[in-house]
């Protein structure tokens, strides 16, 4: 049993920072002050034009079981060494604040609130680090399955990455981040079962080896199964695999629900084009040919300029590793924090990096829809209390501020929803399948120019004229105090 390590909370699951600092805050008496904290991140991942956002419901979960265990407080004590009226005061936390995030499914870009927590201090720190853990994996790996379906387009993408994932539980959620960015199956059976994902899968080498040669694998296992894809590279793809799978599919005829073939090395477009001419010249014009093998978007791509004739894609340890990104960098920050007269108060980060500076104060965030085209114009975030225009938006880039543009006729949508309120949920969760659609709809607002794999433009996220000058202020006061202190 030593070794059988057992794990009854996720509370813990939090830089021991997070617990110092809500030490601190409540030997101090500040525990209890209104804090607010923005989830963002500045750049986007793999070089592309938009993010896509996946993690609430995992961090809805989360909020929900929010309160130490015995076991935790224990830990906490024994081997930690917290005192006992601290833990006390952990032992009756609950998650008591409010959150605004945007939905699942949502285009989100460099900059923008993604999440909005609104709680006591303490609380709004102890959550950090597992907000930040669920929201920058899921959203990579939905981001990086968005890029590869974009590039599959109408034909499949099934998700084959379990087992090079970094362990089981990122190729759960990286499997459901997949569905939810357009991919149509999963192999993991237990996310089939667990999101009513589609499952769907041929067999391995393995099954060819345990068999010695493919005549008698393929046949078996149309035995025992009605509908075959077989495995076609293990020996000889074009002398041997291709031959046998039809002399397999011909002999069983209607016995079988003859899918297609699959192709795991060699040159895919090579292979796939000649193996379709021989299973169209044996009268099978519609199997499918599924391809396989370090598959990612730039592959892809090649292949199909190579006129690859692939109906079906098995994409595996590139896309739920992310291979060429390891990490979307989300950050969260403070924003404002309730001053000694009960009054919020804008708090900020200064950087020497302008991009890094962070943007003060309670804010919302707006997505601008051209009326006429329906097309996304850009982001615009606001002061929490401002009223936008209904006519005329004049929206500016926040660095580059002779960048602008006047727009006219549109729909400002806001993109955060109300997910808890004072502790409580107040979120209708949509199925996976809903947010999945959402995305659609959203990718379908977006201009192509954003949507390219490699060098889009520049979406813009734009700050109010309010929301920018409230910044500059910030930044002057912090100098001046600056200046103050050193004097
Ligand atoms: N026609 C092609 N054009 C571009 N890339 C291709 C083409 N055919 C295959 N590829 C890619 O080339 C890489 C080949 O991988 P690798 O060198 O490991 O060999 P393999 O053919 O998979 O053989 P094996 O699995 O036996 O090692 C894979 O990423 C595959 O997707
Ligand atoms: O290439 P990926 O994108 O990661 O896709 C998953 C890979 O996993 C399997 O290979 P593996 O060698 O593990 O097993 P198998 O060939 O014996 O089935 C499969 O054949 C794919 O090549
Ligand atoms: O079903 C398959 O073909 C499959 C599943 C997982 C990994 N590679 C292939």
């Amino acid at each position: 049993m030593k070794h059988i390590y057992h794990d009854d909370s996720f509370t813990l699951h939090t830089d021991l920072y997070q617990i110092n600092m809500a030490e601190t805050y409540w030997r101090d008496g500040i525990h209890n002050k209104r804090a607010v904290f923005e989830l963002f991140f500045r750049k986007l991942p793999f070089g592309n034009g938009y993010a896509v956002f996946a993690g609430l419901e995992k961090v809805i979960q989360f909020i929900q079981g929010f309160r130490f265990s015995e076991e935790d407080l224990e830990y906490l004590k024994n081997e930690v060494g917290y005192k006992d009226d601290f833990l006390e005061y952990l032992k009756n936390m609950r998650f008591t604040g409010t959150i605004r995030s945007m939905k699942e499914g949502e285009l989100v870009f460099g900059n923008e609130p993604i999440i909005r927590v609104d709680a006591p201090l303490a609380e709004a720190q102890l959550i950090e680090t597992a907000l930040l853990n669920i929201v920058n994996y899921q959203t990579l790996i939905a981001t990086k399955a968005s890029r590869i379906k974009q590039v599959v387009g109408s034909e499949v993408a099934m998700e084959f990455g379990t087992r090079r994932a970094q362990e089981m539980d990122a190729a759960i959620w990286g499997t459901r981040a997949a569905y939810l960015a357009g991919f149509e199956a999963t192999s993991n059976v237990r996310a089939g079962k667990m999101f009513q994902i589609p499952v769907s899968g041929t067999h391995a080498h393995s099954m060819v080896q345990a068999y010695k040669d493919e005549y008698t694998a393929f046949h078996k296992y149309a035995e025992t199964h009605k509908d075959c894809v077989f495995l076609v590279d293990t020996y000889d793809t074009l002398r041997l695999g291709v031959p046998n799978a039809i002399k397999v599919a011909k002999e069983l005829g209607d016995k079988i629900n003859f899918i297609g073939i699959r192709l795991d090395s060699g040159d895919l477009a090579y292979f796939s084009k000649e193996a379709r001419k021989m299973l169209d010249e044996a009268g099978f014009k519609d199997a499918k040919i599924v391809a396989s093998s370090d598959l990612d978007e730039y592959t892809i791509m090649n292949l199909k300029s190579q006129g690859a004739k692939i109906d079906s894609w098995g994409i595996g340890t590139k896309l739920i590793t992310a291979y060429d990104q390891a990490a979307l960098g989300a950050v969260y920050k403070i924003v404002a924090i309730e001053g000694d007269n009960g009054n919020m108060e804008d708090t900020i980060k200064i950087s020497s990096n302008p991009e890094k500076v962070t943007t003060p104060g309670l804010k919302k965030i707006y997505r601008i829809i051209n009326n006429t085209n329906h097309h996304a114009e850009g982001d615009y975030i606001a002061m929490e209390e401002e009223k936008l225009p209904e006519k005329k938006l004049r929206m500016f880039h926040p660095t580059h501020t002779y960048m602008n543009k006047i727009v006219t006729n549109f729909t400002a949508k806001e993109l955060h929803e109300n997910i808890f309120s004072n502790g409580e949920l107040v979120y209708e969760i949509p199925c996976l399948e809903e947010s999945r659609e959402y995305l659609k709809q959203n990718l379908e607002s977006l201009w192509d120019e954003y949507k390219r794999i490699m060098n889009p433009e520049d979406y813009p996220v734009d700050l109010s004229q309010k929301c920018w000058d409230n910044k500059m202020e910030n930044i002057e006061e912090v100098k001046e105090k600056v200046v103050e202190m050193r004097d």
